[in-house]
């Protein structure tokens, strides 16, 4: 197979990532500075995969369709209040091709050539899905040729594995290092993460300061 359509979800940055807020402080502060950086180098790294011919960004944030369009990815509007896996459902229903994967919008350590060992993986069956590094959560899910069918949320890879799904495992610890704590954005910095983060953390007093402070 030759090419994916990926669909990434982004929330308004006004009330994304909450639980990175005791990192950047007050709100207008570098919160959504971080998010973005988040985004962008996810998205970044999506459309850098040999294995991807397309990336749509489900999103109703000003901001995040035009970081996102800068790189080359396609931004469509959101379902304003449905929800993460209507937001999912939506975004798979504009992909291209028979090959869709949900990909989170937290992996700043992900790499190109992860994401396509994982998705030719994806290829042998028809949905599979690729745990965060906990176990409970999810940071990829993927169909060929049938309904996506995402249940994203609260222990979502028992979700996906009950309905279904394959569970994938290899060696990409960017792709299961998914960024909602401190503590994983420190362990997703010691992997390496890509530019914008980088730059970010590197130029924020505050969020330095902050992660020495949370280690
Ligand atoms: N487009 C869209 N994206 C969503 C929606 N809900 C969640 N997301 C995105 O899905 C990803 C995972 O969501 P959560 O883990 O709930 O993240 P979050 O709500 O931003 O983080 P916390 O506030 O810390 O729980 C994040 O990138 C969110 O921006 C939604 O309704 N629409
Ligand atoms: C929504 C999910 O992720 P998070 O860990 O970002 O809450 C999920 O894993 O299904």
């Amino acid at each position: 197979m030759s090419s994916w359509s990926v669909v990434v979800p982004a929330k308004r940055l006004a009330v994304a990532k909450t639980r990175l807020q005791p990192l950047t402080g007050a709100p207008g502060g570098d919160h959504g500075a971080l998010v973005l950086a988040l985004l962008g180098d996810t998205v970044a790294a999506a459309l850098a995969c040999p294995r991807v011919g397309s990336v749509v960004v489900v999103t109703d944030e000003p901001a995040a369709a035009d970081l996102v369009q800068g790189l080359g990815a396609r931004p469509v509007p959101d379902r304003p209040d449905r929800g993460l896996n209507p937001a999912l459902e939506h975004g798979a229903g504009l992909a291209d091709g028979p090959a869709v994967a949900a990909l989170s919008s937290d992996l700043p350590a992900l790499r190109p050539d992860e994401l396509a060992a994982a998705l030719t993986a994806a290829e042998a069956s028809p949905r599979c899905f690729v745990a965060d590094r906990q176990g409970t959560g999810t940071t990829l899910l993927t169909a060929v040729g049938t309904a996506l069918r995402p249940r994203f949320g609260r222990g979502s890879a028992r979700e996906h594995r009950s309905g279904g799904a394959v569970p994938l495992t290899g060696a990409w610890p960017g792709l299961l290092r998914d960024v909602d704590t401190p503590a994983d954005l420190r362990a997703a910095l010691e992997l390496g993460v890509g530019p914008r983060t980088t730059a970010l953390v590197r130029r924020s007093p505050t969020l330095a300061l902050a992660l020495g402070a949370a280690r």
